[in-house]
Order: structure tokens, then sequence, then C-alpha cells
């Protein structure tokens, strides 16, 4: 579990700047969401915390990351790190579909190259499944591929397979957008129980979701034409029943976006 310290971060696709000078602290074992309409910048910022940002031909970014106090955009850092500690549960569930849901929940840690015994691996299939609220009904198939799986089950899943290879910040994009309401909720239990242990940014449009789920809110807001930026950040309480700017209030109580 770690501090993820965004910095003074400007983002572009070629020459279009999409981001201006967004800083936010996202506190260790807090959950904190990124509120704002279509097209102000939540999911660019989202993906710049993990280096994904990079990986779009012809974007680019200024500001610093720091994670406990560390750039992860020092030269001396690997980018496989970065992505190792801090992980991304994505709006569509992603799965291999198939591949065993077993093979699923370890596949992050094949990628990295990580050697152990078949023992050690079931414990840690048992218990990565169990943290996202899997186990206990997939426990008797984990040979069966992941594709099986209902939509909210995949997204669990992606959270397991996420948690393998223990990172200390969890980035969400909209990980209930494709998903029905009972499965809607039961990620949001997953997310309060996963927080005791990872930190968690998490990208929403639903305001009751992030009224349930948050810790601190920030509100992004790209105004005709300008790049995306932060207008307010705090509490969620506070940005929901006080807050200090009237565009904020607007768009948490549905008048616009
Ligand atoms: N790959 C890309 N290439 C060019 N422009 C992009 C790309 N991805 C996003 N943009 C532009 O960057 C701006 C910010 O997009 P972003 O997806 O970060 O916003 P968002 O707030 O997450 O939106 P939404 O809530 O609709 O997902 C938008 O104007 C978008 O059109």
């Amino acid at each position: 579990m770690a501090a993820l310290d965004a910095r003074g971060i400007s983002a572009w696709f070629g020459e279009r700047k999409v981001l201006d000078r967004v800083s936010l602290t996202m506190r260790a074992g807090q959950v904190t969401a990124l509120i704002g309409p279509s097209g102000c910048g939540k999911s660019t910022f989202l993906r710049i915390l993990n280096r994904m940002h990079e990986l779009v031909s012809g974007a680019s970014l200024a500001g610093e990351v720091l994670l406990d106090g560390q750039d992860i955009y020092d030269s001396s850092r690997r980018v496989t790190d970065a992505r190792r500690q801090i992980g991304m549960v994505f709006q569509k569930p992603n799965p291999f579909p198939a591949m065993s849901i077993y093979d699923n929940v370890i596949s992050g840690l094949r990628l990295t190259g990580v050697k152990a015994s078949r023992r050690d691996l079931d414990d840690l299939v048992e218990e990565c499944l169990a943290k996202a609220g899997l186990w206990k009904e997939v426990r008797d198939r984990l040979r069966q591929p992941g594709g099986a799986l209902s939509g909210g089950q995949q997204q669990r899943l992606c959270i397991a397979r996420s948690l393998a290879v223990r990172p200390r910040v969890l980035l969400m994009d909209e990980p209930c957008s494709a998903l029905d309401p009972t499965s809607t909720r039961r990620i949001e239990e997953t997310i309060g129980e996963l927080v005791a242990e990872v930190t968690i940014v998490i990208v929403t449009h639903n305001m009751q979701q992030a009224a349930r789920v948050s810790d601190e809110c920030a509100f992004f807001l790209a105004s005709q034409g300008t790049p995306g930026a932060i207008v307010e950040y705090g509490p969620t309480s506070a940005m929901f029943d006080n807050p200090q700017d009237s565009r904020t209030y607007d768009y948490v109580h549905g008048r616009f976006g």
C-alpha cells in the first residue's frame, strides 16, 4: 500500500493538450474517485499514473508521479516495475477467454518470470480469488475457461489477476460500467474490502457509486475546448454536501455532464 502523488501533470495527444498542470495526492489506504464529464481527461490522467499513456503513439506528458516519494518516470526506473506496482482494471472485463480461471489469475506472474511451486501458486490463486470475492463461486471449476464466467465474475477475475502480482496501488477505469446492478454492488463491496491493503483510484461516471465507495473525490472539468483540470478535490462527504465551487455542486447533483 502506498500513496500516489501526481504533481503538475500536463498531457498531450499530438499537438492537442488535454490536461493542464493537474496535481493530486491519492492517499495510501484510501479510495480516491475521479469524477467529471466525458472528455475532461480522467482516463488519460489514470493512464499516466501507471505509465500507460506513453503506449499511445504521439502522446506526451509533463510532470511527476511519485509512488511513496519516488518518481515512476525517473529514467532509472523500469516501466514494467511501475506497471507491476500500480495495477489497472479496465472498463470492459478482459480476462484471457480461452485460458483457465486458474491460469488467468497467475498470468501476470508468469509474464514477470516469477518461479513458484505448485503449492504456492495454489495458495496464491485461492487468496486472490477470495480477495476479489470470487473464490466461493469458482473453487470447483478453476480449470474452466475465464470466458465462461458472467461479466461481473470476469471483472472480479481481472481484479484477482491484478492482485496476484501484489500491486501497491490499483487503478480502476469505470470498472462497473459494463455490469448489471447486482454485479456492480459486488464489485463495490470488493473495493471496500481491498482498500485495507491496496490504495485505490477509480474513475466513475456514477455519482452514487462515487459517494458509496470513495473517501476522497477529485472533480475534473475541461470547459469549452480548454484542457482538463481539477476544479476541486477533498473528502467525498464535503464534495457532495458542501462543495466550495458551484460547478462541483451542479455536477454532483446531476445538473450537467
Ligand atoms: N488515443 C487518443 N488519441 C487522441 N485523443 C485522445 C485519445 N484518447 C483520448 N483523447 C482525447 O483526450 C481527451 C480526454 O479524454 P479522456 O478519455 O481522458 O477523457 P475522460 O474524462 O476519461 O472521458 P470519458 O469519461 O468519456 O471516458 C478527449 O478530448 C479525448 O478525445
